[in-house]
């Protein structure tokens, strides 16, 4: 820490401090400390039910810790009344597995759906937006589609141009490539790396694709049993001798070389 006199600390976008949060009895956040600076994007990563999800939940404010903090652009989630909190929502962009897409709008109105609903602009301004956003995700073609119409990954980026239509300054997403062909995978990823670049937004992740996540990542977080075991770049973690870290690597490997193996007759 002996830099820390010369250079300015970053700003810290996110920030939890010993969250504990149990269901019935039952832990499911131990004291998780993370932090997540302005501009950058973290990837949680975690086997099943490590509590990554009920993490996320927290810093949109709709679950309450049982103790420790949660604090989004230095204020505490816990502490705001609706009002406050459905402005700190506002800030915040969120994809998650279901794409929440509404079947009956097509494309355009689905992604125009936030202008509509939170701002006062009007139609040929919102008109000019969207087609600026569907040209960005590359889905010009396609705004008179319904979503039953579209394939499992240009939902997802209509998801994502909707989800960043206000142009939020944090991305949440909870496993955007579940489901996904590994080409529709790499065109998420692509989506998230652009989020990132186009609109400076900070972004935390969950993803259970190892590969796509040391990728897009600038900093890891491996949670393990409701704590946050180990944090920090992707070289870090690779050399990293935590051995929930190890275990972590050695088992998305063997399941890796597993699936590219073919099976014997
Ligand atoms: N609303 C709830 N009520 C009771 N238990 C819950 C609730 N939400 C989560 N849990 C429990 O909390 C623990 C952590 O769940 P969480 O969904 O955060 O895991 P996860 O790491 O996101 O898993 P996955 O990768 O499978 O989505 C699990 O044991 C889960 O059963």
């Amino acid at each position: 820490m002996s830099d820390a006199s010369r250079e300015p600390a970053p700003k810290l976008t996110l920030e939890v401090r010993d969250l504990h949060k149990s269901f019935g009895g039952q832990p499911a956040l131990r004291g998780v400390d993370l932090v997540v600076p302005e501009g950058t994007t973290c990837v949680l990563m975690g086997v099943s039910g490590s509590g990554k999800t009920v993490l996320m939940k927290h810093i949109m404010g709709l679950m309450r810790p049982d103790r420790g903090v949660v604090l989004v652009e230095g204020e505490e989630v816990a502490k705001m009344d609706e009002p406050a909190l459905n402005q700190m929502r506002r800030k915040l962009g969120i994809l998650f597995q279901a794409n929440a897409l509404f079947d009956s709008l097509n494309v355009f109105d689905n992604v125009a759906f936030p202008l509509r609903e939170r701002t006062k602009m009007s139609e040929p301004d919102i008109m000019k937006t969207v087609n600026e956003t569907l040209g960005k995700v590359g889905l010009s073609h396609a705004a008179t589609r319904f979503p039953g119409e579209l394939s499992g990954g240009m939902q997802k980026r209509v998801g994502f141009a909707r989800a960043t239509i206000l142009q939020p300054k944090i991305l949440l997403y909870d496993d955007p490539t579940a489901g996904l062909d590994p080409l529709t995978t790499a065109a998420v990823n692509e989506i998230i790396t652009t989020g990132k670049q186009q609109l400076g937004a900070t972004s935390l992740v969950i993803t259970p694709d190892v590969a796509s996540a040391f990728g897009m990542a600038d900093n890891l977080a491996l949670m393990h049993e409701g704590r946050v075991v180990e944090y920090g770049p992707p070289d870090h973690f690779r050399q990293s001798q935590h051995p929930e870290v190890k275990a972590f690597l050695r088992n998305w490997l063997r399941r890796r070389s597993a699936q590219a193996t073919p099976p014997q007759a």
